[in-house]
């Protein structure tokens, strides 16, 4: 049985933009999902919808069988475009708000494991913008999250912190067994991580294409096979990644 149920027939902003169309798609337990569409055909508006900070009006999202609400509410991480920290914070006070009986070794673990150990006093403005980043990163990690959303998380990080932090995620990914839902512009990230591909189009937006990346793990980001694997598929849909097959 799918873990996540997501059918949204139609997501209207009050504005009038009609931003979603039927998006219907499902995750299993433990799937990595990667979405990859042109810019601002709704990608955010997909995972705030899903997180429930959007309100859904037409449409619905069950997880474990039950529909997804106040009521009933999974640990859910999400990982923002932007690290959405409290400034008058400091790193642990903001990873304690999430988690406030979390231990001081877990704390300082996963701090380390983001390659900011010691920070635990700085407050965020201390902080360079791919650290606080990284904070938003370890805040999402704590909570053990089933389901764990990624809004392009790993931009505007220098390369060798970019991979080190995806090699983390397919880690935490595989001990936790959480699903996982990871917005990115970047096939070459998406085909290093996911178990399968949605790709969206312009808006209003709805699936024009899904693959599942048929390459055994563990994956090299710029290794031969996963190089000829996206080849191949851009061969195949020359405008996938501008949101049409074509
Ligand atoms: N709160 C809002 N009110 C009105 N319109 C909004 C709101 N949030 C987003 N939009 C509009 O919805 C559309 C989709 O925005 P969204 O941020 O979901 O796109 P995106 O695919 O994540 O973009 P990007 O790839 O550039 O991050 C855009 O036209 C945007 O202007």
């Amino acid at each position: 049985m799918a873990e996540l149920t997501v059918r949204i027939e139609n997501k209207q902003y009050i504005q009038g933009t009609k931003v979603l169309d039927n998006i219907e798609f499902d995750l299993g337990a433990g799937e990595f999902v990667a979405i990859i569409g042109p810019s601002g055909c709704g990608k955010t508006t997909l995972l705030n919808l899903i997180s429930g900070l959007e309100p859904s009006e037409v449409g619905n999202i069950v997880f474990d069988g039950e529909p997804l609400n106040d009521q009933m509410c999974p640990p859910i991480g999400y990982i923002f475009q932007q690290p959405r920290l409290m400034p008058w914070l400091t790193v642990e006070q903001n990873l304690r708000l999430v988690q406030p009986n979390s231990h001081p070794d877990t704390i300082d673990e996963l701090l380390s494991s983001v390659g900011l150990e010691g920070k635990q006093n700085c407050y965020p403005r201390t902080l360079s913008g791919g650290m606080q980043r990284r904070v938003s990163i370890a805040r999402a990690f704590l909570i053990n999250p089933k389901l764990l959303l990624l809004d392009e998380p790993f931009n505007s990080l220098d390369a060798p912190t970019a991979a080190r932090l995806r090699l983390l995620l397919i880690k935490f990914c595989q001990r936790q067994g959480c699903s996982v839902i990871f917005v990115t512009h970047d096939l070459q990230e998406a085909v290093y991580l996911a178990d399968r591909i949605l790709f969206l189009s312009q808006s209003p937006s709805r699936i024009v294409h899904q693959e599942s990346v048929a390459l055994t793990r563990p994956r090299t980001e710029s290794g031969a096979a996963e190089l000829s694997w996206q080849a191949a598929l851009l061969a195949k849909y020359p405008s996938l990644l501008a949101g049409s097959v074509i």
